[in-house]
């Protein structure tokens, strides 16, 4: 588990700037929650955090992502290293539907160059999916296909693939979006008790879900065409009840995005 913290992060798909000095430090051990509306820079500021951002080839950024004080953008650290540390569950569940069950989760091992036997694989395996809430409805048909589960086990497998390669912060881009209430539900107990172990960074459009998942919010807003900033940050039941800025009352309340 480890904090992170973004310096002055500005970002670019070619010359349309999209975040610009952007800051939020992500304390160790907490949900920190980036809500806003559409296309202020949320899932872009998400992807930064784990050098997913300069996968797209006309991406370029600005600025600092430190990893418990180490920059995630040093030149001698590798990206494969940077996005083990850092793992990202996305809106669709995205398991590999014809490998089983246990070879998704360990999965992310031999991708990152971890080693394992077959007894320490099993032990993982039991361990992630428990932590993830699906070991149970899961545990005699280990063999069966990933792409077989229903949606809102196939994201809880995709939160167990995620923990095996033991990242540090986990990033979640609308988790539930793609989920009905009851899985939606599962998945959002799950972040809680994960929390105690991992640091988790989420994207949501439910405020209702913001309000239940996260300890701190960052309310990111771009008017106008002008490129994302955050208009406003801090504890989530202070966001909630008493926010500062008048913009992030109305949009807590509903009222624009
Ligand atoms: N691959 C891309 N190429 C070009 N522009 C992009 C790309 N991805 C995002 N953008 C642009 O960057 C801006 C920010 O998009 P981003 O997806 O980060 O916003 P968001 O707040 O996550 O939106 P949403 O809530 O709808 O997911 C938007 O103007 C979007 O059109």
């Amino acid at each position: 588990m480890a904090a992170l913290d973004a310096r002055s992060i500005s970002a670019w798909f070619g010359d349309h700037k999209v975040l610009d000095r952007v800051s939020l430090a992500m304390p160790a051990g907490q949900v920190t929650a980036l809500i806003g509306p559409s296309g202020c820079g949320k899932s872009t500021f998400l992807r930064i955090l784990n050098r997913m951002h300069e996968l797209v080839p006309s991406a370029s950024l600005a600025g600092e992502v430190l990893l418990d004080g180490h920059d995630l953008y040093a030149p001698d650290r590798r990206i494969t290293e940077a996005r083990r540390e850092v793992g990202m569950v996305f809106q669709k569940p995205n398991p590999f539907p014809a490998m089983s069950i246990y070879d998704n989760v360990v999965a992310g091992l031999r991708l990152t160059g971890i080693r394992a036997s077959r007894n320490s694989k099993d032990a993982l395996v039991e361990e992630t999916l428990t932590k993830a809430g699906l070991w149970k409805e899961v545990r005699d048909r280990l063999r069966q296909p990933g792409g077989a589960l229903s949606g809102g086990q196939q994201q809880r497998l995709c939160i167990a693939r995620s923990l095996a390669v033991r990242p540090r912060v986990l990033l979640m881009d609308e988790p539930c979006s793609a989920l009905d209430p009851t899985s939606t539900r599962r998945i959002e107990e799950t972040i809680a008790e994960l929390a105690a172990e991992v640091t988790i960074v989420i994207v949501t459009h439910n405020m209702q879900q913001a309000a239940r998942v996260s300890d701190r919010c960052a309310f990111f807003l771009a008017s106008h065409g002008t490129p994302g900033v955050i208009v406003e940050h801090g504890p989530t039941a202070a966001m909630f009840d008493n926010p500062q800025d008048e913009r992030t009352h109305d949009y807590v309340n509903g009222r624009f995005g």
